[in-house]
C-alpha cells in the first residue's frame, strides 16, 4: 500500500482551492461588473479564512485525491483532467463499475460550452475516451492507450444537465481491446463513441 505525503488538512485545503478555481472559472463566464467583483471578493475571503484558520474547512470527509508515494517510491498526484478533485480543469464526476459496464455522471458548466447551451464536442470526446478507457482497464491486467476513437454526435449535449456516460468492452483480440459507449442526457442518447485501445508490446 502507498503512503500519504501531506497532512489531511493540506489535502483538504488543496481541494478547497481547486473548487474555488472551478467556481471562479464559471463565474468569469456568466458574471460581469459588480456581480463578478462580489464573487471574486467572496472567494478571496474564503481562501484567506481557509489559510489562516484550518477549522474553516469542513474536514469531515476525507480528501478525494491526496498525493501519495507509489509502491515504486514516486510522489504521485492525480492530475487527471476528468477525475482529479485537485485539478480545476476536471468537473466533479462519479464513476461506478457494474459488472463489465462502467458508468460515469457529471454536470458541465460554462467552461465546457461550445455552441451556446451545448457542450463542446471535443470535451464530449474527452468524457467518452475516459469512460471507455475505464471499461477497457477493468478487463486487462496491463495499461493500454487509446489508438482510435470515433465519435458520432446524434443530438445537442446540454450544458447544466446531468449527463451519464456509459462504456463497455466489445471485443478483446490480443493486445487490442475494442470498446463502445454513449453519453445520455436523461433518456436521450446524445453522443456515441467506439474505439480501439492497444497495450504496449511486451519488452523483449
Ligand atoms: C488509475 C489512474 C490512472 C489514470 C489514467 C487514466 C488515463 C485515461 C486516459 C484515457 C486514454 C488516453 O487518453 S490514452 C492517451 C492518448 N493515446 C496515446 O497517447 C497513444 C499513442 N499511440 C501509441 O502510443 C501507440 O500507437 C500504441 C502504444 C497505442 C500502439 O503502438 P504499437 O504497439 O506500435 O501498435 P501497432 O503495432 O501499430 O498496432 C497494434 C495492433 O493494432 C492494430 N491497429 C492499429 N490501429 C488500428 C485501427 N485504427 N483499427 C484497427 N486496428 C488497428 C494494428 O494492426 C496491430 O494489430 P496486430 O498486427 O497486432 O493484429
Amino acid at each position: 500500500m502507498s503512503d500519504l505525503v501531506e497532512s489531511r488538512a493540506d489535502s483538504t485545503l488543496a481541494e478547497f482551492t481547486a473548487d474555488v478555481c472551478r467556481r471562479l472559472a464559471s463565474g468569469l463566464l456568466d458574471r460581469t461588473g459588480d456581480d463578478l467583483r462580489d464573487l471574486v471578493a467572496q472567494e478571496v475571503d474564503g481562501l484567506r479564512a481557509a489559510l489562516s484558520d484550518p477549522s474553516f474547512l469542513d474536514t469531515a470527509d476525507a480528501p478525494s485525491d491526496p498525493p501519495f508515494v507509489s509502491p515504486k517510491g514516486y510522489t504521485t498526484i492525480n492530475t487527471n483532467p476528468v477525475t482529479s478533485r485537485r485539478n480545476p480543469l476536471a468537473p466533479l464526476v462519479t464513476i461506478e463499475h457494474d459488472g463489465d459496464v462502467v458508468e460515469m455522471t457529471t454536470t458541465l458548466s460554462l467552461p465546457y460550452q461550445g455552441p451556446r447551451g451545448r457542450v463542446h464536442g471535443g470535451y464530449a470526446a474527452v468524457l467518452l475516451d475516459h469512460v471507455l478507457w475505464h471499461a477497457v482497464r477493468s478487463r486487462l491486467d496491463s495499461v493500454s492507450f487509446t489508438r482510435s476513437l470515433t465519435i458520432t454526435y446524434e443530438q445537442a449535449l446540454p450544458i447544466g444537465t446531468e449527463l451519464t456516460m456509459t462504456g463497455r468492452v466489445t471485443e478483446i483480440d490480443g493486445r487490442k481491446t475494442f470498446a463502445a459507449g454513449e453519453i445520455k442526457a436523461g433518456d436521450v442518447v446524445c453522443v456515441r463513441g467506439e474505439g480501439l485501445w492497444v497495450s504496449p508490446r511486451p519488452r523483449t
